[in-house]
């Protein structure tokens, strides 16, 4: 290298460093947050009105009222997956076989994801983000989340499956939503996490109590799935469903990422490893497809312990690319609803009187409130007693 090349090298380093460290800075600060925050409650108000007005339509034409309601989704789910993929700058690592990889995207996929991250749900709309899905991408969601606002009613529209997490109550909803999705007109992915909670320690040492009691080998990084649900899924969307997609997520440097770091702009590298099972391969009848699931969580933690071991999941690595529409998406939704801002703002300096003044503030506390408590949804340290009660363990 010339003497002038590595001086030119050094130079580039010198500046870059600290405006590196000032877009760093800037990402951290709570007014940044405030904006984001505020595009995406009103943007979301305003899809979720819209999805109102597609009422009338689902009366009318069912398909259209879908594939609507597909792309009005897109503009709320897509804001967080521009926030993880631009803002915090996370990449994300797709380990499959170079033969699975083309048809990602474009078939019907029950999506089958390990529960142990707070953002694991942001990764895999990363994934159908990439792959073109995102709009269409379903879950099994407990019912809790249906209240949440913006993406809970969102969901509504999106033809979500709610549970309650009790079989005896959901085996008769969860069916018909899943019946529901036989006729459905785009590609879809399914996902469920089998394992019904985030895994935390004092789940996993009863879900392993249980695993004992029924003679099933324990698992080091999973909780033991509940049966119930995959394989009703399977059997209520054969002929719609052409695979199910086995995925495991985990972080590079042991990292335990959260919301509120990629709010505050922290990139973290996420790694997940897909294997394609066809759904043919897997046996309809309930005692199998159970032991047939316990199988794959058995395996799925042989994988973890992989990455563990040595950081990395078997398996290529495939180059996936993040697309721009998603930041597109979000820099519509800014130019719209940032200059009003702008214009209240000079017009509440100029000649607002105390009243708008304070029933302004009182709004961005509301809001910045809001959004705290859906952020909390996330949290881990803030979830749902289930999988913890010791009771449950006697009725086994
Ligand atoms: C190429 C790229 C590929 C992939 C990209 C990745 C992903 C992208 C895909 C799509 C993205 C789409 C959307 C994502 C966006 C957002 C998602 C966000 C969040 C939603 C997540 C949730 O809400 S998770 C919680 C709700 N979901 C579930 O619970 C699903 C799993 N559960 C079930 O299926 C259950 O069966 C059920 C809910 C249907 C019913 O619950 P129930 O508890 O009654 O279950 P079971 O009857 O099955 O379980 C009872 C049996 O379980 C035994 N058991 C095990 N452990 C315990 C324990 N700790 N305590 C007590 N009992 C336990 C028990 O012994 C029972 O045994 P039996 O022998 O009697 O069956
Ligand atoms: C573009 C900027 C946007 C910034 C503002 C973001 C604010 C929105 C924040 C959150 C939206 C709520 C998403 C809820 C999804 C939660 C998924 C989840 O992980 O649920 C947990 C469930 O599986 C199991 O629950 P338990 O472990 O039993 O308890």
């Amino acid at each position: 290298m010339l003497q002038q090349d590595i001086d030119l090298s050094l130079r580039g380093r010198w500046t870059s460093i600290p405006s590196m460290g000032l877009l760093q800075l800037l990402k951290s600060q709570f007014l940044c947050h405030l904006l984001l925050c505020y595009v995406f409650l009103v943007s979301g108000l305003l899809v979720n009105l819209l999805q109102l007005c597609t009422l009338p339509l689902w009366a009318i034409n069912r398909q259209l009222a879908r594939k609507i309601n597909c792309r009005l989704g897109y503009c709320i789910s897509s804001q967080m997956v521009a926030l993880l993929e631009w803002w915090s700058g996370t990449e994300c690592t797709l380990y499959t076989d170079p033969e699975s990889y083309p048809l990602y995207g474009k078939e019907n996929a029950i999506v089958i994801l390990n529960h142990n991250f707070e953002i694991d749900f942001l990764c895999g709309w990363t994934f159908c983000e990439r792959f073109g899905v995102l709009g269409t991408s379903k879950v099994m969601a407990k019912k809790e989340l249906a209240y949440v606002p913006l993406i809970g009613w969102m969901w509504y529209f999106q033809e979500i499956v709610f549970c309650k997490r009790k079989w005896e109550d959901d085996r008769r909803t969860v069916i018909k939503s899943l019946h529901n999705l036989r006729d459905y007109p785009e590609n879809f992915w399914f996902l469920m996490f089998c394992e019904g909670t985030r895994f935390t320690e004092k789940k996993h040492q009863i879900s392993m109590q249980v695993a004992e009691s029924k003679g099933l080998p324990k698992l080091k990084h999973h909780l033991l799935p509940r049966t119930k649900g995959f394989c009703v899924s399977v059997q209520s969307l054969r002929g719609t469903v052409t695979a199910v997609y086995d995925s495991t997520l985990n972080f590079k440097n042991n990292e335990t990422p959260t919301l509120r770091g990629i709010l505050s702009g922290k990139k973290y590298y996420a790694d997940l490893y897909v294997r394609r099972i066809p759904l043919d391969s897997i046996p309809e009848d309930e005692a199998e497809c159970t032991a047939w699931l316990h199988k794959l969580y058995q395996e799925k933690d042989t994988f973890q312990e992989q990455y563990a071991q040595t950081g990395s999941f078997p398996g290529p690595v495939m180059s996936l690319a993040r697309r721009p529409w998603a930041l597109l998406n979000w820099l519509f939704w800014a130019s719209v609803l940032l200059y009003p801002l702008l214009l209240l703002l000079l017009w509440l300096l100029q000649a607002g009187s105390t009243l708008t003044v304070v029933s302004s503030l009182t709004i961005c506390v509301v809001g910045s409130v809001a959004v705290r408590w859906m952020i909390g949804q996330t949290e881990i340290n803030r979830g749902s007693s289930y999988g913890n009660k010791e009771t449950l363990l006697n009725n086994n």
